[in-house]
C-alpha cells in the first residue's frame, strides 16, 4: 500500500529536497505550503495544496480529503534577526501554527510526526560537540518558538499514541547534486549561500562576523550538513516510526565543523574568484563553536551520510547559485 504523507513547508529549501526523496522512495506526498518563502516549482513530487497553517479550515479540509499515515512538519519562519524584530509573528507562525497542526493530527488520528527543530534551541553551548542532553537555553525568539513546539509535541506524545522524531538540524547548506532544486531564498543570511553570492558578484563583499573567537583561526566554527543528507535522515526517521520506533529527539549534523575562514577559502577555491572579505565585529549572540554529537541518529536510524565533505557542500551550493543566476526569471512564480 502506498503511504500518504503530509509535508508542511514542502515548497521550501529543505522540505523540497525531502519531498523529492519521498517521491523516489514511493511515498504519495501532499505538500501544504503558503508559498511565502517556498516556490511551487520546487515541489517535484506529489500534489501541492497552497494554504496557510493559520487557516484552520483549509488545514482541516486537507486532512479530511486524505488519509495521512504521517506528517513531516517543516513550515516555519526561519530568520533569527527577523524573530528578534517581530517576535509575535514567530510565536504565531512557529508555535501556534504547530498547535493547529497537532490539533488536526489529534482529530484525524495521525500518529506519526517528524518535526524540523534547530540547534538554535541550545543557544550558546558552553562546549562542543553538543549532545541531545545538553541544556536547551535558546537566545532568540526563533529558537524559543521552536523549543516551545518541541515541548508541545512531547507533551502531546505523552498524552496520546503520537510517536515523533524531533530532528535538531545544525547548519544546513548545499543543493541537490543533480541541480533540480536548491535554496531559492532571497536575502539569505546563511554563510555558505552568502559567500556563493559574493563569489558570483551578487554581493560586493562578505563580512566575517568576529575574528577574535577562541578557535584556531579566530572565526566561528559550525557543523555544516548537506541538505541531501539531511533529507535522507527524514526518510530514515519516517521508516523508523513506521516500523514501530519510539519517540526521540535527535541531532542532525556530521559531528565535525569548519571555521568561517575555511568556508570562505573553499568558496574562493571552487569559484576561482577572490571576492573582497571584510573583518567585522561579532554578531550578537554568535557562539564560537557549535558542532553536533551525531552518534544517536546514526545508531538509532542507521543514517549514513553520503556528502560529508565541505567540498561537496560548497560545490553544489555554488553550482546552484549559478543556475539561479542564469535562469532567474524562469524561477519567478
Ligand atoms: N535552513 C537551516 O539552516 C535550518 C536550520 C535549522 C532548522 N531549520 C528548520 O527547517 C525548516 C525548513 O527551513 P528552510 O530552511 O527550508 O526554510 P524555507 O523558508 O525555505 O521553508 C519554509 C517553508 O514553509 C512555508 N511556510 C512558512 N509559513 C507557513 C505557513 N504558515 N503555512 C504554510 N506554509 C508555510 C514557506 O513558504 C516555505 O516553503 C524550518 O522549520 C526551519 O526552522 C532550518
Ligand atoms: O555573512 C556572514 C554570515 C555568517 N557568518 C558566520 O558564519 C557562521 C555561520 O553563520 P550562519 O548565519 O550561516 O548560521 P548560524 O550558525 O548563525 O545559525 C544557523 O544555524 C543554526 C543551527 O545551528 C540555527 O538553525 C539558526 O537558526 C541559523 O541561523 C557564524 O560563525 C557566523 O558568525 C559570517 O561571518 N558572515
Amino acid at each position: 500500500m502506498t503511504h500518504q504523507i503530509l509535508v508542511t513547508g514542502g515548497a521550501g529549501y529543505i522540505g523540497s529536497h525531502v519531498v523529492r526523496q519521498l517521491g523516489e522512495a514511493g511515498y504519495d506526498v501532499v505538500v501544504y505550503d503558503n508559498c511565502s518563502t517556498g516556490v511551487a516549482i520546487a515541489v517535484l513530487s506529489g500534489k501541492l495544496v497552497v494554504g496557510d497553517l493559520a487557516d484552520i479550515e483549509s488545514l482541516y479540509r486537507t486532512f479530511a480529503k486524505n488519509k495521512f499515515a504521517a506528517v513531516l512538519h517543516f513550515a516555519a519562519s526561519t530568520v533569527v534577526a527577523e524573530s528578534v524584530a517581530q517576535p509575535l509573528d514567530y510565536y504565531a507562525n512557529n508555535t501556534r501554527n504547530t498547535l493547529n497542526l497537532l490539533r488536526c493530527c489529534q482529530t484525524f488520528g495521525v500518529k506519526k510526526l517528524v518535526f524540523s527543530s534547530t540547534a538554535a534551541v541550545y543557544g550558546s553551548p558552553e562546549e562542543s560537540p553538543v549532545s541531545e542532553s545538553f541544556p536547551t537555553i535558546p537566545i532568540n525568539p526563533y529558537g524559543r518558538s521552536k523549543l516551545m513546539s518541541e515541548w508541545m509535541i512531547q507533551d502531546y506524545g505523552l498524552a496520546s499514541e503520537l510517536q515523533y522524531i524531533i530532528l535538531r538540524y545544525f547548519n544546513v547548506a548545499g543543493a541537490d547534486p543533480a541541480m533540480r532544486i536548491g535554496q531559492f531564498t532571497p536575502n539569505a543570511t546563511h554563510l555558505i549561500k552568502v559567500a556563493c553570492e559574493a563569489a558570483l558578484g551578487k554581493r560586493p563583499s562578505l563580512s566575517i562576523f568576529g575574528t577574535d573567537f577562541p578557535t584556531a583561526d579566530g572565526t566561528g566554527i559550525r557543523d555544516y550538513i548537506h541538505v541531501e543528507d539531511l533529507a535522507t535522515a527524514h526518510i530514515d526517521a519516517l521508516r523508523y516510526l513506521q516500523t514501530g520506533g519510539k519517540s526521540r529527539v535527535l541531532n542532525c549534523g556530521y559531528g565535525h565543523g569548519y571555521s568561517v575562514r575555511q568556508v570562505i577559502a573553499k568558496v574562493k577555491e571552487f569559484s576561482g574568484v577572490d571576492f573582497p572579505v571584510i573583518e567585522a565585529p561579532r554578531r550578537l549572540g554568535d557562539p564560537a563553536c557549535v558542532v553536533a554529537a551525531s552518534d544517536e541518529i546514526r545508531k538509532l536510524l542507521g543514517w549514513k551520510p553520503q556528502y560529508d565533505r565541505l567540498d561537496e557542500i560548497v560545490e553544489t551550493a555554488l553550482e546552484w547559485e549559478k543556475k539561479l543566476n542564469h535562469t532567474k526569471s524562469s524561477f519567478k512564480e
